[in-house]
């Protein structure tokens, strides 16, 4: 299975119009690609919380369209990272899209755990609810954003629904890159899962972002990793070794909680 990761920059001095036109392109060139993954709230930035409420669309808004188009332009499984989602009674959600090949909507993931404490996206955007994982022909995604990434027990549901490939679009900040590469390859560990943790480049709302996306197998190893600049990062997976090594080390079995 072939994955690319888009680790889009957004910075400022690009209006959201045009790196959505610019994004839809970069994913059109992926294709031959089976998967391709996006970062968490491109449009606007995961910390330019003052365009959350302004750039909010409804699910099937413009990053909809474009995003669905892109799809079968490319003819790719294509998780489109996160838009800030307004729903039709009002709350905001950070809301995953994941595209069939054909272009249609395989599922939506609205994020579960909200960063910020008490100001951001913590007070701006409603909570998911619901895990979500999606089939695909030889694997099953469990998707999860940025944040949740330090909450191990929803990937535990996502492995306990299936999951055998964890897709993870964020926009984690460079401050705490340790603890983004560390997290990615707990998550794959435990969970004897590959991990495809897809961030953004550039630096938005004063933050300078992190980067260094990064593949993970379940073993543990990287597979591949990105710089810190705006990069394509492409990696050539087999999703059976999540079986095999579940078998020849079959820690997942002896859980007890
Ligand atoms: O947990 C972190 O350090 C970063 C989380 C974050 O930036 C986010 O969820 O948007």
């Amino acid at each position: 299975m072939r994955a690319s990761l888009i680790q889009i920059a957004v910075d400022e001095d690009e209006s959201v119009t045009s790196r959505r036109q610019r994004v839809a392109s970069l994913v059109r060139d992926q294709a031959g690609a089976d998967l391709v993954i996006l970062p968490e709230l491109w449009t606007t930035g995961a910390f330019a919380y003052e365009d959350f409420a302004r750039e909010a669309e409804p699910l099937e808004g413009p990053t909809y369209e474009v995003m669905a188009k892109a799809a079968s332009d490319a003819g790719v499984w294509l998780h489109a990272g996160s838009i800030p989602e307004r729903d039709p009674e009002g709350p905001l959600y950070n809301t995953s899209l994941v595209f069939s090949p054909s272009g249609d909507l395989a599922a939506a993931y609205r994020k579960i755990h909200r960063f910020g404490f008490d100001k951001g996206e913590a007070v701006m955007m409603s909570a998911g609810r619901e895990l979500v994982t999606v089939r695909l022909p030889g694997t099953t995604l469990g998707v999860a954003t940025c944040y949740d990434l330090r909450f191990p027990e929803l990937f535990r549901g996502l492995v306990d629904a299936g999951a055998e490939t964890l897709v993870v679009p964020a926009g984690w900040p460079e401050r705490r890159r340790s603890h983004w590469t560390l997290l990615a390859q707990a998550r794959a560990v435990e969970n004897q899962a590959f991990v495809l943790a897809c961030g953004t480049a550039g630096t938005h709302a004063r933050v300078p972002q992190a980067g260094h996306s990064i593949v993970v197998d379940p073993w543990g190893e990287v597979l591949a990793e990105a710089g810190a600049e705006e990069q394509v990062l492409t990696v050539d997976f087999d999703p059976g070794r999540v079986a095999t090594t579940r078998e020849l080390f079959p820690a997942l079995k002896d859980r007890v909680l």
